[in-house]
């Protein structure tokens, strides 16, 4: 690994708003130069009468993809791994994630919202991740710090500790000032139209 790579990481407890801010940063940026090739996905919720079922992928082009889910019962799903009361679909996760992560000459910027547990299921995505922080590339990515402070996987640690990646820690405080920091830091590595 080369560690040269444009990377701001935004970590934080569940529901602190890490998705909210990327989407927000992610529209700020391409209003200001919408020729920008930017590549990767977010983390979305997936709820049925108001109970959450499960978690889906969204590509930043709008295509999606189930992740987890607590409902889903086929005998093909029975080898799926379990996070909490989820089940992971790690082959509908690679589908359209692993795409998204590959490096391309004309790519200016890389989304990842989230490196997560149930991310960290895929032996491909880890591997891809660290691929485009090598690349030179600005990153965009968000690490969730789990509630009970429990160690992270050790590969995600392992990409907190890389060079040229900020962490950034995101509190209900400074999440909104947070939004403008980043955009600037993107600004200034990222081409103008
Ligand atoms: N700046 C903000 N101001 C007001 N509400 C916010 C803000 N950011 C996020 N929220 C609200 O907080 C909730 C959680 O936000 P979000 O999904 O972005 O958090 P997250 O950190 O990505 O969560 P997770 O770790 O579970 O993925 C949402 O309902 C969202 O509307």
């Amino acid at each position: 690994m080369a560690g040269t790579g444009k990377c701001l990481l935004v970590t934080g407890p569940p529901g602190v708003g890490k998705t909210t801010l990327i989407m927000r940063v992610f529209d700020m940026i391409r209003v200001s130069n919408p020729n920008l090739k930017i590549q990767g996905f977010y983390t979305q919720e997936m709820r049925e009468r108001g109970q959450r079922v499960g978690f889906q992928v969204v590509t930043l082009d709008g295509r999606t993809s189930l992740l987890a889910s607590s409902t889903v019962s086929s005998q093909e799903s029975m080898t799926w791994p379990y996070v909490g009361k989820y089940k992971v679909d790690i082959a509908s996760f690679e589908s359209i994630a692993l795409p998204e992560l590959q490096v391309k000459d004309d790519t200016h910027l890389f989304i990842i919202d989230e490196v997560g547990k149930m991310e960290m299921f895929s032996p491909s995505f880890f591997p891809a991740a660290l691929k485009v922080l090598g690349s030179n590339i600005p990153l965009l990515a968000s690490i969730p710090i789990p509630k009970f402070g429990r160690d992270l996987p050790g590969a995600v640690a392992r990409l907190k500790n890389q060079p040229g990646v900020t962490v950034i820690t995101l509190s209900e405080s400074n999440r909104d000032s947070m939004k403008e920091h980043i955009f600037d830091v993107f600004s200034g590595w990222l081409p103008k139209q």
